[in-house]
């Protein structure tokens, strides 16, 4: 047991999907995993133990923003041994040509969050997904016939901010999207020497007048995006 996680040792496998919305893990569990069974419910952050295609997988909520999905990642890591993190995520479309339902792998992380400054004082550091999970998930993905785009994505602090300039000036260095939790996943992979990789659906366009997706849409659907991380996450 750690401080958020109620698991006994054992009770979580060493690969694991994590969706902001404890209630998308719900939806991962028991649509997805065989013999699914909940591990833990302290302050409602939802976490499953099943098997997928004969693979023992975990899914665990993460909340919002890189303090609460820190919290969740350090437990793991360091008092499960999990070894092998996929974040399943929504984002807010930054670029042309990007529609909402899209998936996105997230690349490397971008972010205005001063944690990684804490850190490293001096440098920035860039959080980069592990090129494994990577490939796999994009490899993947194509073959599905999914639409698909690897890049840069902005992790921010916040999710309402009095001007868009920012996020327009990423995008026009190439930033795909805007979400919370990244740079601190892959940041805290790099310092624990395990792999982390981030999918996301896109689930609304910062910049059209796409209509964005439902609440329910978030909390369930997005399939296509938790197929590629369960089949990126199994293959070993
Ligand atoms: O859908 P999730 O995984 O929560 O991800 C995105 O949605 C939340 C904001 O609505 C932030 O956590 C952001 O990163
Ligand atoms: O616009 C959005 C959509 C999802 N998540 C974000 O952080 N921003």
């Amino acid at each position: 047991m750690s401080i958020h996680i109620d698991a006994k040792s054992g009770e979580i496998a060493d690969r694991i999907l994590l969706p902001g919305d404890p209630l998308r893990a719900k939806y991962i569990a028991e649509t997805y995993l065989k013999d699914a069974k909940q591990y833990n419910n302290v302050r409602g952050m939802l976490g499953f133990t099943g098997s997928y295609k004969g693979k023992r997988i975990s899914v665990q909520g993460t909340g919002m923003g890189i303090p609460s999905i820190s919290i969740y990642v350090n437990e793991l890591i360091r008092d499960y041994g999990v070894k092998k993190l996929i974040r399943v995520g929504t984002c807010g479309g930054v670029q042309k040509g990007i529609h909402v339902r899209d998936v996105i792998l997230a690349m490397s992380a971008t972010t205005d969050s001063a944690v990684n400054r804490g850190i490293f004082p001096e440098i920035n550091f860039a959080p980069t997904a592990d090129f494994s999970l990577l490939h796999k998930a994009y490899t993947v993905g194509k073959k599905l016939g999914v639409p698909l785009r690897a890049g840069n994505v902005l992790s921010a602090d916040v999710f309402y901010r009095d001007s868009m300039e920012l996020v327009k000036k990423l995008g026009e260095y190439g930033v795909l999207a805007v979400e919370m939790e990244t740079s601190a996943l892959y940041t805290l992979a790099a310092k624990y020497g395990v792999q982390a990789l981030t999918v996301l659906t896109v689930s609304d366009h910062i910049f059209s007048d796409e209509p964005d997706t439902t609440a329910a849409e978030r909390q369930t659907t997005f399939n296509d995006m938790i197929h590629i991380a369960l089949e990126t996450a199994v293959d070993d």
